[in-house]
């Protein structure tokens, strides 16, 4: 690519770029949606007592009942559940080293110096976290039940090169997540014991899990 740019005439659409595009929307665009969401109901079935908060005593049933499909507008008025999946981002943290990057110009770095943002160290930062290895909801609401945000969160990066997906990640991630826990409860099967045992491939995936997805409520027909 820097011959092509260094030689002239800049091209900017051909058959690598058009590829690159297409892998970007499959594993940028979704491999680390689909791979948060796992996290989540693997934290619902872990904790049933915050599942109970998001999905019926509190915050879906109250705001969009059994009937609606939940939306966009509905987040605003759902902050637990918001800070529900802020954590679940904090502590699955998929993507643990960020992307590499190259040192482009003698600022303080030397020019091509590589570059690995280590993530996992301001997500779980003792210094900025009231239990850094705990799953932890409070840490992003305030005492009145507010979402506070925090600027230790940096699932998507930071700066300029910040994830150009986390808007839509963000809005597919609240839409997935509500629309399944209002119709769903996530528990392990009997004899299943929790495990958050997770392997590093393209993103930090949790192991393969059995859960079972409980209907809340039977279809009347
Ligand atoms: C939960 C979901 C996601 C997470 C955790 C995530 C995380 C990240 C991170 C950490 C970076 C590197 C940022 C940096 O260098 O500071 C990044 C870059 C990027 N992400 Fe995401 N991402 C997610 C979803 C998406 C989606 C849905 C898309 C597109 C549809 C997307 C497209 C991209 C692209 C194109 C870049 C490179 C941006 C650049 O180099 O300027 N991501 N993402």
């Amino acid at each position: 690519r820097g011959a092509e740019w260094s030689s002239g005439p800049k091209r900017w659409f051909h058959e690598e770029n058009l590829v690159m595009c297409a892998v970007d929307l499959f594993v940028a665009g979704s491999e680390t949606t689909s791979t948060t969401l796992r996290w989540g109901f693997l934290y619902m079935a872990k904790y049933p007592e915050v599942q109970g908060k998001v999905e019926c005593h509190e915050e879906i049933d109250r705001v969009n009942g059994q009937s609606r499909q939940p939306s966009l507008a509905d987040r605003a008025d759902m902050p637990y559940t918001d800070a529900v999946l802020h954590e679940v981002q904090r502590i699955g943290n998929i993507v643990p080293l960020s992307l590499h990057r190259t040192a482009m110009c003698m600022l303080s770095l030397f020019q091509g110096t590589e570059i690995i943002p280590n993530l996992t160290s301001v997500m779980f930062d003792k210094s900025e976290w009231e239990t850094p290895d705990t799953f932890n909801p409070q840490h992003f609401l305030d005492k009145e039940g507010k979402f506070v945000k925090r600027t230790a969160f940096i699932p998507f990066g930071a700066g300029k090169r910040v994830c150009l997906g986390e808007n839509l990640a963000k809005m597919e991630l609240f839409l997935f997540f509500t629309s399944l826990l209002q119709r769903f409860s996530f528990s392990f099967p009997a004899g299943v014991m929790p495990s958050m045992e997770y392997s590093l491939g393209v993103t930090l995936n949790p192991a393969p899990y059995e859960i079972c997805a409980v209907p809340r409520q039977p279809e009347h027909h």
